[in-house]
């Protein structure tokens, strides 16, 4: 695509404003959530969907549970659901076959403030921990974790589109089995708990029953979305549908009038481990619109001439812990959506790009808060043992040093997110810390990040710095003035 030249009269403001909009725009904004349908079929195997057989079909999935001692089994078979209804004739065929697994599900506790809850006002339904049944159904035989991977993690692509870099993939770990059954079955607007570094979503799959009501909706920053709306027609047998969803977006199960919902949900993470299957595409952002505008933008003579920091608000939020984030440095693959794609642009152009906890106004756990007495350390160390500093500056590009008075200048894209990650709604004023999550987790937290980009300019004025630090500093050394711009912050 082919570069926009910007008129001299455009301030530095205005080009600014337009890569926001462009970021507001992205289509990726809107992929925080994807579903699909699976048709049953019975005698259905591997050979008929690898081949060349669309639309793909599974077999009746099949759930085995423990109680007490005794195991027990229940085929969920839409033509045996079929019959059963052409018998009683009144639609709640499935209810009954289905009543001994309901019967036999535990009521299901949330997450509040570090706490199990249980409460029937804000989750109704029942639940089999992943300890105590187990499924023929695994969603990686139908691509539906292929398909996950494709739609929320942007960078990742199926493997032999471009030679072998790094491996990465999804990983879904099956967590529970939910029943939520007439006539209020239900669970409130809430987040789910994060679980660790890497986990970034959460997977329903729904079994093969006749309900009505029982919609998931989501929500993501003013966008609404509401999946399992339209039940199969009366007759025909009701397929597997799934949803998955990044685990940040404030979402709710909308109550059951009739029927059982029964679901298996898994949480999602991103995974190094997968051999061959997947990899990142890296390349892909040289040919996207927002590179050139990007490029365009810090090219243009008239914006940050002397170089400096350009701050991005991440659009989701991130599982966060007392380690720090120095891991999201190192797997900027976690990232979600729009937050990934600003992140792979700015490397494609070759930037320094650090990854922040943000809140507030404010990096949270930056190592170091003042860059000025920093530099003054090192250059006293640096005399007391002879040796060059220039390798602590090359610690900066690895994410050391970086304190919040360097990030007070940033210039911002955008405008920083509200502490409540679902906008208006039955959360509140819930903070990061005290949001309704499926289980609680006392761990894991979710924390706002931003991506900081030092310019081009700064990173030569970096680069010229080593260069003086190899020999004793001087203090009147004009030609290496400053360290960071802007030019006030930090004199040398
Ligand atoms: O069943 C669903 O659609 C969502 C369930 C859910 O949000 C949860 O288990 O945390
Ligand atoms: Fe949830």
């Amino acid at each position: 695509m082919a570069s926009l030249q910007y008129p001299q009269e455009i301030s530095g403001e205005q080009l600014l404003r337009q890569v926001n909009e462009a970021i507001t725009q992205h289509p990726s904004n809107d992929r925080f959530s994807c579903d699909g349908s699976l048709d049953i079929l019975r005698g259905s195997d591997y050979a008929d969907f690898t081949s060349t057989k669309k639309p793909v079909t599974c077999p009746s999935p099949v759930i085995f549970w423990t109680k007490g001692a005794i195991t027990k089994r229940r085929t969920f078979d839409p033509l045996w659901g079929m019959m059963m209804n052409r018998v009683d004739g009144l639609g709640t065929s499935w209810g009954t076959s289905l009543d001994e697994l309901v019967q036999d599900c535990s009521p299901a506790k949330f997450g509040f403030d570090d706490k199990d809850v249980f409460d029937e006002t804000v989750r109704k339904a029942g639940v089999l921990d992943a300890s105590r049944f187990s499924t023929n159904f695994n969603p990686y035989d139908f691509g539906i974790v292929d398909a996950v991977a494709r739609e929320l993690l942007p960078g990742v692509v199926r493997a032999g589109k471009q030679p072998a870099v790094e491996r990465w993939g999804v990983v879904a770990e099956l967590y529970k089995l939910n029943v939520y059954s007439e006539p209020s079955g239900m669970f409130k607007p809430h987040v789910d708990t994060p679980r660790g570094k890497t986990h970034f979503g959460s997977l329903v799959v729904v079994l093969p029953t006749e309900f009505q009501g029982g919609q998931l909706r989501l929500a993501h920053k003013g966008k609404e979305r509401v999946y399992l709306d339209r039940p199969p027609p009366i007759g025909l047998s009701p397929p597997i549908r799934w949803v998955a969803f990044y685990s940040d977006c404030e979402h709710e199960v909308l109550p059951v009038v009739a029927g059982h919902r029964v679901t298996l949900t898994y949480k999602l993470y991103v995974s190094e481990r997968i051999g061959g299957l997947v990899q990142p595409q890296v390349t892909e952002s040289e040919t996207c619109p927002m590179y050139c505008r990007i490029k365009d933008l810090l090219a243009s003579p008239m914006f940050m001439t002397d170089g400096g920091i350009l701050g991005f608000h991440c659009a989701y939020q991130y599982p966060a812990t007392h380690e720090g984030t120095e891991y999201y440095a190192r797997y900027p693959r976690v990232m979600k959506g729009i937050d990934f794609i600003i992140f792979a642009v700015f490397r494609a152009l070759g930037l320094t790009v650090h990854i922040q906890p943000y809140e507030n106004g404010k990096t949270v756990g930056g190592q170091v808060g003042n860059v000025r007495t920093l530099l003054q350390d090192l250059r006293t160390s640096e005399i007391a043992d002879g040796r060059p500093a220039k390798n602590k500056f090359k610690e900066f590009e690895r994410h050391y040093y970086v304190g919040d008075e360097i990030f007070q200048h940033a210039k911002w894209f955008n405008e920083q997110p509200t502490t409540n990650p679902g906008g208006a709604g039955w959360l509140g004023d819930a903070k990061p810390t005290h949001w309704i999550g499926n289980e609680t987790d006392v761990d894991w937290d979710y924390s706002f990040r931003a991506l900081l980009v030092v310019s081009v300019e700064t990173d030569m004025v970096l680069a010229v710095l080593e260069l003086h630090l190899a020999q004793p500093l001087s203090k009147d050394n004009s030609s290496c003035s400053y360290f960071l711009l802007p030019r006030d912050l930090v004199r040398i």
